[in-house]
């Protein structure tokens, strides 16, 4: 079995609503999966599952064969998550922030001042290095913790609607970051609401409703992005005015 991510029976409850049900899911290394559905889907509660940042009320998550729930210190370093929240500290220079991270990831001394100002010219931070993270707009931040994400090479990324707060440079230049990650078998999985990105960028396509996985195709089974719009439509729009997804 080639899968980094297997998922099975996965439940989720939040006091009496049901945030997950049932699902099961199988992610394969390198692969690169979108994430589409609604308002209140399921999305992020499966994606924290996954990053161990809380436990489901059912079923296991496997990460190379290695259960989240029991050994959540070895997933967190295989996983760089880039989400709504970015996980910085204010006061500490972006190059600071930096530094903490990689020596928490466990980046040699000798080596991480390099690391570090290689991911910052990455993301077009460089000049800004010296300056507090606190000070940043709020794509600058979202830049940072892209940076943070990516520091340690993780094997698997998992992205939150990682557009958010991005211009238009900055997009491309993250879409250009995210796809140079793949030369080494990265898997990356993203929640995302800009349809026509996803399918441009990724091999697979779920939608999820109501805490189910309701659609789960390789993008070659697809014919254009027009037909997933339309399949999105037929999934989500019978019990929601369709919000959550988008052209731009
Ligand atoms: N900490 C929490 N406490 C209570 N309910 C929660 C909590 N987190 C999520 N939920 C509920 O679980 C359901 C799924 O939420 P989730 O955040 O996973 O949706 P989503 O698909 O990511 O939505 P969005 O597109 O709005 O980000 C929602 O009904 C939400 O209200």
């Amino acid at each position: 079995m080639d899968s980094i991510i297997s998922i099975t029976g996965l439940s989720k409850s939040f006091g009496r609503r049901q945030a997950l049900n049932n699902i099961d899911l199988e992610i394969k290394k390198g692969e690169f999966v979108a994430v589409f559905g609604p308002n209140g889907a399921g999305k992020t509660t499966i994606l924290k599952i996954m990053s161990t940042i809380i436990n489901p009320s059912r079923g296991s998550v496997l990460v190379n064969e290695i259960d989240a729930k029991k050994h959540p210190e070895k997933i967190r370093g295989m996983i760089g998550a880039i989400s709504h929240e970015t996980y910085l500290y204010d006061e500490l220079t972006a190059r600071e922030n930096l530094v903490f991270f990689g020596r928490m990831y466990g980046i040699e001394n000798n080596n991480i001042d390099e690391k570090v100002d290689s991911i910052l010219k990455s993301v077009n931070l460089l000049q800004r290095a010296d300056e507090r993270a606190g000070s940043f707009s709020r794509g600058m931040k979202q830049r940072l913790s892209i940076a943070r994400a990516l520091l340690h090479k993780p094997e698997i990324l998992l992205m939150d609607e990682p557009y958010t707060g991005l211009d238009q440079h900055a997009a491309a230049n993250f879409e250009r970051v995210l796809m140079s990650t793949g030369d080494s078998d990265v898997t990356r999985i993203m929640i995302t609401h800009n349809i026509e990105r996803a399918f441009e960028l990724c091999d697979r396509m779920l939608i999820m409703d109501k805490g189910e996985i309701r659609f789960d195709k390789l993008k070659t089974e697809i014919e254009s992005v027009d037909d997933f719009r339309e399949q999105y439509l037929s999934i989500v729009e019978k019990d929601t005015d369709a919000e959550g997804i988008s052209n731009v």
